[in-house]
C-alpha cells in the first residue's frame, strides 16, 4: 500500500512537472517567435517609410527620432525605472528588463545610426538593415523550427538558419535596393547583374559573421550591420 501510495505520488509529480514544462516550453516559444517578428518587421517598416520624409537636409534626423526614442525607452524600462511587461515579453529572451539595455538597444542604436550616416541616397545602410532586421531574424525563426542539423563549428547555429538568412537577407537586400533606386533616390546607376553578384557577397560575409561562435563577445545585432557595412562599402563605393 505504502509502495503504491509513493509510486502515485512520484507520477504525479512527473506528470505537473511535465505539465509546468510544457507551459514554460510553449511560453517561451511564443516570445522567441513573437521578439523575432518585431525584430524583422520593426527595422524593414523603419526602412520602408524613409520615402515619406521630405527631401530637407534635416529628413533624416527626424527619421531617426522613432529608433532613438525607443531607445530612450529601452533604457528606462530596461533600468527598470518603469516596468512595462508586454514590452519585456515582446522583446527579450529571457524576461529579464536589463535585456532591453544589449540586444533591442543594440538594434535601435543601428537603425538609427544608418539612418543619421547613410540615408536613402547610399546602398550600405539599405544592406545593413536588411541583413540585420530580416536576415538575422529569419535566420533564428527557421533555425529554431527547422535546424536540426548544426553547423560544425558552432553548436549553436544550423544549416537552415545560415541558409535561410542568405536566402532572405539577399532577396530583401534587392527588394530595398530596386524600391530605393525606383523612386530615384540612389545615387549611384545600378547595373542589376553586378548589383545582385554584389549583395550576393555582402549576404554570404554577413552570414559566414552570424554563423561564427562569438556571440558571447559581440552581439549579433552589432557584428552583422558592421561587417555589413564594410563589406557593402568596399564593394559599392570603392
Ligand atoms: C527584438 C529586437 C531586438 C532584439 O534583438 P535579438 O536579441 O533578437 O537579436 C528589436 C527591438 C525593436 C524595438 C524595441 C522597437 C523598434 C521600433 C522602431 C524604431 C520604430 C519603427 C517605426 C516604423 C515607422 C514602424
Ligand atoms: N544561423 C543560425 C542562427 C540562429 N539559429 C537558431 O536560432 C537560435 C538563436 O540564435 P541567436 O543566438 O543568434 O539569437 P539572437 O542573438 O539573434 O537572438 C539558435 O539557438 C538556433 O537555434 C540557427 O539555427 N542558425
Amino acid at each position: 500500500m505504502m509502495i503504491s501510495i509513493d509510486v502515485l505520488v512520484g507520477n504525479l509529480r512527473r506528470n505537473i512537472e511535465y505539465i509546468i514544462l510544457k507551459f514554460i516550453a510553449s511560453h517561451l516559444l511564443e516570445q522567441n517567435l513573437s521578439r523575432k517578428l518585431v525584430h524583422i518587421i520593426s527595422g524593414l517598416l523603419f526602412v520602408a517609410a524613409w520615402p515619406l520624409f521630405s527631401i530637407s537636409t534635416e529628413a533624416r534626423y527626424f527619421a531617426s527620432i522613432a529608433p532613438l526614442t525607443n531607445g530612450l525607452r529601452l533604457v528606462i524600462h530596461g533600468l527598470s525605472l518603469v516596468t512595462d511587461k508586454g514590452l519585456i515579453k515582446s522583446v527579450t529572451r529571457e524576461g529579464k528588463p536589463e535585456e532591453l539595455l544589449q540586444g533591442p538597444l543594440y538594434y535601435v542604436m543601428v537603425l538609427a545610426f544608418c539612418a543619421v550616416v547613410f540615408w536613402r541616397d547610399s546602398p550600405v545602410g539599405l544592406l545593413s538593415l536588411a541583413m540585420m532586421s530580416g536576415g538575422d531574424g529569419i535566420a533564428d525563426i527557421m533555425g529554431r523550427n527547422f535546424g536540426s542539423v548544426k553547423i560544425p563549428y558552432n553548436e549553436d547555429k544550423s544549416w537552415v538558419g545560415s541558409i535561410s538568412m542568405f536566402l532572405f537577407g539577399f532577396l530583401i537586400s534587392l527588394g530595398m535596393l530596386y524600391y530605393f533606386s525606383a523612386l530615384g533616390y540612389l545615387q549611384l546607376q545600378l547595373d542589376w547583374t553586378s548589383t545582385a553578384k554584389k549583395v550576393a557577397v555582402v549576404s554570404i560575409v554577413a552570414t559566414v559573421v552570424e554563423s561564427l561562435p562569438i556571440g558571447k563577445l559581440i552581439d549579433d545585432n552589432i557584428s552583422v550591420p558592421l561587417v555589413t557595412m564594410v563589406t557593402a562599402y568596399i564593394c559599392f563605393c570603392l
